[in-house]
């Protein structure tokens, strides 16, 4: 079927499916609670004459849109009185291949600055005109709210019908050998919670597996192909960047403190840190006047050749607090030409969780280097492996890099690691955690290594929880220094943070309502699961808002693709799982909404983190269902009054009515949530949970 058939399928329907909302039902109160009213009781209720409405629209014509799931869409179709949506037809893998919707490879992500920081010049579809979601393969129909994928939506918090339906992924017979699932996977031992397919790489070691098939393909399915485009060569495009916000030079007034011996004194100016001219001149050329106070502090406390762990806000600048003393260091120390050695020898590794924020570390450390001769190169799961080995070839002195594609590549001896001097672990919390720690261990036995003693090791995140602490003990030397700007683990004072009582089948609802009232203005949505990123998606498309996706089952291609059209203005909203969560760093982020809440408040601060970045301003909404979020009321009642925000009576009260193991902490009043974990056990940790105790880890994918 081609593009045309596409739409005429979808478009008689969409006008028959776009639900009658009162505009004026939401107005934006001081903190929002005005639209927050909606009782969980009645949300069954609420969302009966939808599917009322759904089913006298004839949409249940068995249409299958994507051909992945294609399976357990036609079992559903087969199964459910209402929707009927799975049999017959299949739509296809739409996405990018499929001409009219590409736009071809360029938009790609490279920050999205070529697209023109204007968001308004770049797109032909705004909201408001036709929906244009690009690439859902999602095995759901267009936005057919049938009986069953209500129960599908509502169980998926406990595992219900998704889980048990969707079989594990063996890697065969099973479209999820191909590009994007294996990329998605790596291959790698992916962690998996519930609904999410688990990926066990054979029984391999995980970061074997990605070298030995999975990843590269030479057993499993076709092999990675996609070969991201280049970022853009020109000086302007390398650094533009957007303005800090208006509260900027309130970051001065944030307390800071430093913990551990001999602590070098902060700084108060990029001069103070004497660094070359050449990075001086890229510090100017990327608009940095004022350093903040991560950066304050980090900065000589790196150029002084400490280890050091550093909690600091989301979007305070934490990569240039990494990235600027290393390059001079660097820089005064001399790096070894390597161009074209079959083993390169970088003197500095970058770890991050998601391709795409090593993508952005990378992009950052390509400006701060610019005109240097240190070259950084950036490599990342989901594209073909000969590409990765390709531009470490080329020379490598930084390598930013996901850990799976990262330890192939070391397996491949493509890269050797005696040279190794800085060690960072970006997001360092979920570097550390359950699912990526059992790596960062393999990597820092790998042989040839540096031992700690020998290699500086850096850990920057805006969380940090306890148990992690203590962990990341293993990696550093015994004297390293915990900076903590502000609360560790606190939501950034810039996002105007609401919380509104949303029962499971009124969030479509009250998502669109939302939205309409948002306007243009670019929103990134966070939901639960792969599969309800793309059914929201397609929703939201469907009542004509223009949406994308990024989540860990889309082929890298496509990520890319969604977030340049998230970036660009193009789509204006991104509906993402927590694989969008952590460190991307997009311009005009206004609004973030959890459709559902993350399982845990450290993944709350991240996600709400997307917006009021560098002293800009954001609003987060979040739909909290108590049939499933009241675990987290505690910790999002502490996480509000921590940042001075409203607390909505009702979650009070739920939040003091729940007991919630292992939660110590009152909900007011300490200025540092949690501690340096070497000064002894703190009285109140932000995160809620101990790592061990996250009662459901449904949002963790296989990201690199
Ligand atoms: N001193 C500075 N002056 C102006 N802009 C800055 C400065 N430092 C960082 N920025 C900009 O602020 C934005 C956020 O920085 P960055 O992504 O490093 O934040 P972060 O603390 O790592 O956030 P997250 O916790 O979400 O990963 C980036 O666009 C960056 O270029």
């Amino acid at each position: 079927m081609g593009d045309e058939d596409w739409e005429a399928e979808i478009n008689p329907h969409m006008s028959s499916c776009v639900p009658i909302f009162e505009k004026d039902r939401y107005s934006s109160g001081e903190n929002g609670d005005n639209f927050n009213r909606a009782p969980a009781s009645s949300s069954e209720m609420d969302d009966r004459p939808q599917r009322d409405h759904f089913m006298k629209s004839g949409f249940a014509s068995g249409r299958n849109f994507g051909n992945r799931d294609a399976g357990e869409s036609n079992k559903r179709g087969n199964t459910s009185a209402m929707g009927g949506f799975g049999a017959g037809k299949s739509f296809g893998n739409r996405g990018f291949s499929n001409s009219k919707f590409e736009d071809g490879d360029s938009s790609g992500f490279w920050r999205g600055y070529r697209d023109g920081s204007n968001s308004d010049a770049s797109g032909p579809s705004r909201r408001g005109g036709r929906g244009s979601f690009r690439g859902c393969r999602g095995g759901f129909g267009l936005g057919s709210p049938s009986n069953e994928l209500d129960k599908d939506e509502c169980m998926q918090r406990t595992g219900g019908l998704f889980g048990s339906r969707r079989p594990a992924l063996s890697g065969t017979g099973n479209d999820d050998t191909s590009q994007g699932r294996s990329g998605s996977g790596s291959g790698r031992g992916g962690y998996k919670g519930l609904n999410e397919e688990v990926i066990t790489g054979s029984g391999k070691n995980s970061w074997k597996s990605e070298a030995e098939g999975g990843e590269s393909g030479d057993t499993q399915g076709p092999k990675v192909t996609y070969i991201p485009p280049p970022p853009p060569e020109d000086e302007d495009s390398i650094f533009a960047h957007y303005q800090t916000g208006i509260n900027f030079d309130k970051y001065d007034t944030i307390l800071v403190e430093v913990s551990g011996h001999d602590v070098p004194p902060a700084i108060l100016t990029f001069e103070e840190a004497h660094l070359c001219q050449t990075l001086n001149n890229n510090i100017a050329k990327a608009g940095y006047t004022k350093l903040t106070p991560v950066q304050k502090y980090s900065i000589p406390i790196i150029l002084a050749g400490r280890d050091l762990m550093a909690c600091a806000q989301t979007g305070s600048g934490k990569t240039a607090a990494f990235l600027l003393p290393i390059l001079a260091q660097m820089m005064r120390d001399g790096v070894t030409a390597s161009r074209f050695k079959e083993l390169q020898e970088p003197e500095c590794i970058i770890v991050a969780p998601t391709r795409e924020l090593v993508n952005q570390i990378y992009l950052e450390a390509r400006k701060f280097s610019f005109g240097t001769c240190v070259r950084a190169v950036v490599i990342y799961g989901g594209t073909q492996l000969g590409h990765s080995i390709r531009q470490i070839v080329q020379g490598c002195n930084i390598l930013c890099a996901t850990p799976g594609r990262l330890m192939d590549i070391i397996g491949k001896e493509k890269i050797g690691l005696k040279q190794i001097k800085y060690l960072v672990l970006d997001e360092a919390d979920r570097m550390l955690d359950m699912g990526f720690g059992p790596e960062m261990k393999k990597l820092i036995s790998c042989p040839g290594m540096p031992s700690k003693e020998q290699r500086q090791t850096l850990m920057f995140s805006a969380t940090f929880p306890e148990e992690i602490q203590r962990l990341a003990a293993e990696f550093l030397k015994s004297n390293y220094l915990f900076v903590a700007v502000g609360q560790v683990g606190g939501a950034c004072r810039d996002v105007q943070q609401t919380v509104l009582q949303v029962g499971q089948f009124s969030k479509r609802e009250k998502l669109v309502e939302i939205l309409r009232n948002i306007g243009d203005e670019r929103t990134m949505v966070f939901v639960e699961t792969k599969k309800k990123a793309d059914f929201i998606a397609t929703f939201l498309c469907q009542e004509k808002i223009s949406t994308t996706s990024i989540h860990g089952d889309r082929e890298q291609r496509e990520r890319e693709q969604a977030l340049g059209d998230f970036r660009s203005g193009k789509c204006p909203v991104l509906v993402a799982t927590s694989v969008a969560a952590r460190g991307l760093d997009i311009e005009n982020v206004q609004h973030v909404i959890n459709f559902d809440l993350p399982s845990t408040i450290d993944e709350y601060v991240h996600r709400i983190g997307r917006t009021g970045r560098c002293g800009n301003t954001g609003r987060a909404i979040s739909f909290f269902d108590p049939e499933s979020d009241n675990h987290l009321a505690q910790p999002l009642v502490k996480v509000l009054s921590d940042a001075q925000q409203d607390v909505p009576a009702w979650l009070e009260e739920i939040a003091f009515s729940t007991h919630i193991p292992g939660f110590s902490g009152s909900t007011r009043g300490s200025v540092f949530a949690s501690v340096d974990t070497r000064k002894g056990k703190s009285t109140l940790n932000t995160a809620g949970f101990s790592s061990s105790q996250v009662p459901n880890p449904v949002d963790d994918e296989s990201w690199d």
